[in-house]
């Protein structure tokens, strides 16, 4: 039986971002912004700031095993999400559990390098995901990067390159491929004139490819756009979204969350996407709906 206002469950398995920017972190505010329960398997703990990353530490297979086991068969969520899954023992036993269908709407972000230039994956990584893990999911977010390293080929230097590894991803095996953040100037003749840069995801599924495109935001806090976007069509899965309508949920999702956050300054280097809702304000705004020690309060 479901009992009123039980929220959908949405599981991810990722690495953990002491600045709160990006990684499990950033997955837990979104889905929260979504109105659904987030559960967490840690692959890793990062010492990260808006600096960068400094430290990787990560947690052993079984460890990791052993949280999702504990998740699927208690919290039973309806959506999974990959982020940073760091060695290619944890990639191999999760590509297991999806083969064998454990790992519901499953969402896989290929994380390997952070934007700051850190590696967030050991050796072999990139076969594992290829073999193991990419062919059993419902769909992929790499970046340009990322896409690149996966089909050892250079990254795209036009829209038209970004959609070829795009449908070249999706020949891995996986029901949709979403290669996110081309950044391409648009000619100046077209559109009016301006030269301004676009912001292109491509979504290649088996009835063709989809460009998404929409002028860059000009900020400097962009950090943790990848697992936002991931963790955003996730948590829009498990609400009961189809996969084309949870696309374009998650990207309406990081585009707010980076105007949000776009004047804001939080650390000395690239500061994280803002998950906080419109208002960006917390219950203390709010009028106190339990005030205390009102039964004892005399009239003065
Ligand atoms: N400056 C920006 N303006 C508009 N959209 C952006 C900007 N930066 C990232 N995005 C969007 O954020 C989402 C995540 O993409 P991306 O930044 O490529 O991920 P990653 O953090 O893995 O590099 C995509 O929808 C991308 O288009
Ligand atoms: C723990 C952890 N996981 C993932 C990332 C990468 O984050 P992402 O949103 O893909 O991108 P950047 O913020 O690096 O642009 C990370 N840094 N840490």
């Amino acid at each position: 039986m479901t009992r009123s206002g039980t929220p959908p469950v949405a599981l991810t398995i990722a690495g953990s971002d002491s600045g709160g920017g990006a990684g499990i972190q950033a997955d837990l505010a979104t889905f929260a912004a979504l109105g659904v329960h987030g559960a967490t398997a840690i692959t890793a703990v990062t010492v990260q700031d808006t600096t960068g990353v400094h430290q990787v530490h990560h947690v052993p297979v079984e460890v990791v095993l052993a949280q999702v086991h504990a998740v699927l068969t208690d919290l039973r969520p309806t959506a999974v999400k990959t982020g940073m899954l760091g060695e290619s023992g944890i990639v191999r036993s999760l590509g297991a559990l999806a083969a064998d269908g454990l790992l519901p709407q499953l969402v896989v972000d290929p994380v390997l390098v952070s934007t700051s230039g850190h590696r967030l994956a050991g050796r072999g990584v990139v076969a594992s995901l290829r073999e193991h893990l990419l062919p059993h999911a419902d769909v992929i977010t790499p970046n340009t990067n990322e896409a690149a390293v996966l089909l050892g080929c250079h990254p795209p230097a036009s829209l038209e390159e970004q959609s070829a590894q795009a449908r070249a991803l999706l020949e891995l095996g996986c029901t949709a491929v979403v290669v996110t953040g081309g950044a391409f100037a648009r000619s100046p003749g077209s559109h009016g004139g301006s030269n301004h840069v676009q912001r292109t995801d491509v979504v290649a599924t088996a009835r063709g490819v989809r460009v998404l495109a929409g002028h860059e935001i000009d900020t400097s806090n962009d950090h943790g756009t990848g697992c936002t976007f991931a963790s955003a069509i996730a948590g829009s899965l498990a609400t009961g979204r189809p996969l084309d309508a949870a696309v374009q949920a998650a990207r309406s999702f990081v585009r707010q969350s980076l105007q949000r956050s776009a004047s804001w300054q939080l650390g000395r280097g690239r500061g994280p996407v803002s998950h906080l809702g419109p208002r960006g304000r917390c219950e203390r705004d709010e009028p106190d709906l339990h005030p205390r020690n009102t039964r004892t309060q005399q009239p003065t």
